[in-house]
């Protein structure tokens, strides 16, 4: 293989492999569900360090005109952050709070690209997780950071959110790659 093909495949290979697809564990949560006919479909991958998802929002998400709705990007920020901190910590958590600041409008029907991390492991039962969404010009038109309470899967289990049954079946898939 010539040297540039043969770095250009070396190149493909090394990005696919350091984004992995993470798996999907309900298919009906309104971020993430694909099989949720009014969701947002996320579908995230992760390098370790980081975890990504790219969607274009549907017009039925709509505020202004053409304007996607603050709330919907809230809301696509706090499953990133949530993405990322359960695969980041490898516990199961839930939002405790967070702030959102809207830097720039964004339109219906254009890909938009969040990017998750973790920010800080505040405690064992704490962590400060950062998100941004950017257009598809790589402006960022709006960020978060949020607190996320970790669970180990037995704290959870006490919380008594989730059937115990789903929660086996997520604690088994929940930390794989698709
Ligand atoms: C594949 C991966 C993806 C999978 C798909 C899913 C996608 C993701 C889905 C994304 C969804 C998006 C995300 C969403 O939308 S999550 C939904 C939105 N968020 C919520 O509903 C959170 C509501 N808030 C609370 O429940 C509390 O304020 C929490 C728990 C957050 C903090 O409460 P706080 O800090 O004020 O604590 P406390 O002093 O009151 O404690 C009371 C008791 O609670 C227990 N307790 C509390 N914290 C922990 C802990 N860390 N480990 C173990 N136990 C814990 C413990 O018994 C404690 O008593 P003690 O024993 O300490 O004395």
């Amino acid at each position: 293989m010539p040297a540039l093909k043969h770095w250009l495949y070396m190149k493909e290979v090394l990005i696919v492999a350091e984004w992995t697809a993470l798996k999907n564990i309900d298919p009906h949560c309104f971020a993430c569900g694909q099989g949720n006919a009014h969701g947002l479909h996320m579908r995230f991958f992760s390098d370790g360090e980081r975890v990504r998802s790219r969607l274009i929002i549907p017009g039925h998400l709509r505020g202004w005109h053409t304007l996607v709705h603050g709330g919907v990007l809230a809301t696509i920020l706090d499953e990133a952050m949530s993405w990322a901190a359960i695969h980041l910590t490898g516990r199961f958590i839930l939002t405790q709070e967070m702030t959102v600041r809207f830097k720039k409008p964004v339109r219906i029907e254009e890909e938009v690209r969040v990017e998750s991390c973790v920010a800080e492991r505040i405690s064992p039962r704490k962590a400060l997780l950062k998100a941004e969404i950017r257009n598809s010009s790589g402006d960022i038109c709006a960020e978060s950071s949020g607190v996320f309470a970790l669970f180990t899967a037995e704290a959870f289990t006490r919380m008594n959110l989730v059937p115990e049954n789903m929660l086996d079946a997520m604690n088994q898939s929940m930390w794989r790659s698709a």
